[in-house]
């Protein structure tokens, strides 16, 4: 469904994308992690046609995206994006006149959720009630790609739960490509199916968090038992304490043993393994 093929995006000397390859073909949620400036917004923008590659290949639905071709099927919820200063329901009716398909009983029923004051103006309300504006926005907008560039930003923790919530039941009853970027990497990891690291511009990993369960762990003991024990895995990461070492691998599971400590990686520790300075 979306697709880059050797996609590399300068700005002059900046490199933003490099070299990049994917291809999302199912519905489902995805999380886009990377430090800052890793080259995440840039990833999103180029899918919504928001900038145009320098070059390579961007597709929607086998369509090629730019800047004079933005997908009609997309929907792009900046974390800055900013809306006309009228009433929120006025905005969502607005959303319904212009997009026909709009679910604006779907907008309205998260509003309630998220106790939302429909009859405050868009101004008037608070930074973390703009960003809901602008998610609900989204969510309902009922395009097959929604993407949500660093949503929780602002949110309280209730209101990131009950975030997290209307993603899952968005997925379930709606079967779209929802794309969250988030620096939340455990509280995203209770919804996301599929996980996207982009560092330096490049695609570090792309794995079914599932996978990343049940294959990223640590192993600790002494340095040459663990060695001798991961020889051949693939190790992301290690730490070394006078004699004893942990080592932090990405692979399929070892044997248990006396000798060393197995301990399964959270997605925050994996992440921070991946692309953590040494
Ligand atoms: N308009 C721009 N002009 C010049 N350089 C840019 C521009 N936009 C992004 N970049 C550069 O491209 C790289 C990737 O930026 P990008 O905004 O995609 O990162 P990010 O992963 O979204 O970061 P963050 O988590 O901090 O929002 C960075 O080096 C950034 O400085």
């Amino acid at each position: 469904m979306i697709s880059l093929s050797n996609v590399t995006k300068n700005y002059g000397k900046n490199i933003g994308l490099r070299n990049f390859s994917v291809t999302l073909d199912s519905p489902g949620i995805y999380c886009l992690l990377g430090r800052n400036g890793a080259g995440k917004t840039t990833f999103l923008k180029l899918i919504a046609g928001h900038h145009n590659a320098s070059s390579g290949k961007v597709t929607v639905n086998g369509n090629p995206v730019d800047m004079l071709h933005m997908p009609e099927q997309v929907h792009f919820v900046a974390s800055d994006a900013e809306h006309f200063n009228m009433r929120i329901k006025d905005l969502f009716k607005t959303a319904k006149e212009l997009h026909s398909q709009f679910d604006i009983h779907f907008a309205t029923e998260i509003s309630q959720r998220f106790k939302l004051d429909l009859n405050k103006k868009y101004e008037q309300a608070s930074f973390g009630m703009k960003v809901m504006v602008n998610t609900i926005l989204g969510m309902a907008s009922n395009k097959a790609v929604i993407i949500l560039d660093e949503p929780v930003l602002g949110f309280d923790a209730i209101t990131r739960k009950n975030f997290y919530d209307l993603l899952q039941d968005c997925n379930e009853q709606k079967q779209k490509v929802i794309i969250v970027s988030t620096h939340l990497i455990d509280e995203i990891s209770r919804v996301a199916e599929k996980l996207l690291i982009i560092d330096q511009g490049e695609l570090k990993l792309y794995a079914d968090t599932t996978d990343i369960d049940e294959m990223a762990y640590s192993v600790t003991g002494p340095a040459k038992v663990v060695e001798q024990l991961t020889q051949g895995l693939h190790i992301i990461g290690a730490k070394k304490v006078g004699g004893f070492v942990s080592q932090y691998i990405f692979d399929k599971p070892i044997e248990d043993t006396d000798m060393v400590m197995v301990s399964p990686l959270g997605l925050q520790d994996f992440f921070i393994s991946l692309v953590g300075e040494e």
